[in-house]
């Protein structure tokens, strides 16, 4: 079965990151993309900037995409503002779908993608919802300290699951060296440590983030269960982290 993956995320044109990385995860995954821009960005090494999307016409493209056929998975990256996401939202009422939610709100230079707040996302929380925030992400949306080690990133994990996100995957690249490298997924009352090697990541190869919620959804699309879904992504990362392809 092919998944149908809905895209909604910021367009940067290089494909490092945001919607073209998606599109490229996607399909490299087996799946049909449909893309549909929050935002246009320019992100260069002296240039930045993001103009969100019209709520109208994101609406329209979403709609649009549905009269086409069902959505099997809807994966949620850059969402510039309140309006985008209610009117995404309202466009995707009564859809059949497992959302794969990147709380991403800043780009791994720390420049401003979003102005959604960490409320923002916790509504966006049910069953059939899975949520990828990086540490740092995971301390914002639970409005915690810093989190530094493995045992931090498991009790966060659990913690997003009692807000009612179906599951959760932390997403431990940036632990402190001695602490190796793992992500955790909660779901289902179960906590599952995935341990990793760190690789050397060369400054080009971005979107790491987007590449993984992206493959995510395809397989959750597909019918794969969360921790097939996820080992099937990481080794996604994995390959373009390696390659630089998709
Ligand atoms: C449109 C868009 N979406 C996502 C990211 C995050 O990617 P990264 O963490 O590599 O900066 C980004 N920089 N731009």
């Amino acid at each position: 079965m092919r998944p149908r993956v809905l895209l909604l995320a910021g367009l940067e044109p290089t494909g490092r990151a945001g919607l073209l990385a998606d599109v490229a995860a996607v399909r490299a995954r087996g799946g049909d993309a449909v893309a549909v821009p929050t935002a246009q960005t320019a992100q260069g090494s002296h240039t930045f900037a993001v103009v969100p999307a019209s709520p109208r016409m994101l609406a329209a493209q979403v709609t649009a995409a549905r009269e086409w056929g069902p959505l099997h998975a809807v994966k949620w990256g850059v969402v510039p503002g309140p309006s985008q996401l209610a009117t995404a939202r309202a466009a995707l009422k009564d859809a059949d779908a497992w959302w794969v939610v990147d709380p991403v709100v800043r780009s791994s230079r720390g420049q401003a993608l979003s102005r959604l707040t960490a409320r923002h996302y916790l509504a966006l929380a049910g069953p059939r919802v899975l949520v990828t925030p990086n540490l740092e992400e995971a301390a914002w949306l639970l409005g915690r300290p810093a989190l530094g080690t493995v045992e931090d990133a498991q009790e966060a994990a659990e913690a997003l699951c009692q807000r009612g996100f179906g599951a959760v995957l932390v997403k431990g690249g940036h632990l402190p060296e001695g602490q190796g490298l793992a992500d955790v997924l909660a779901y289902a009352g179960r906590t599952v440590v995935m341990r990793g090697r760190r690789l050397k990541r060369p400054p080009e190869r971005r979107g790491t983030g987007c590449r993984l919620a992206s493959a995510l959804a395809a397989e959750l699309g597909r019918g794969t269960g969360p921790e097939a879904a996820v080992r099937a992504a990481r080794e996604h990362v994995t390959g373009y982290l390696r390659t630089g392809r998709d």
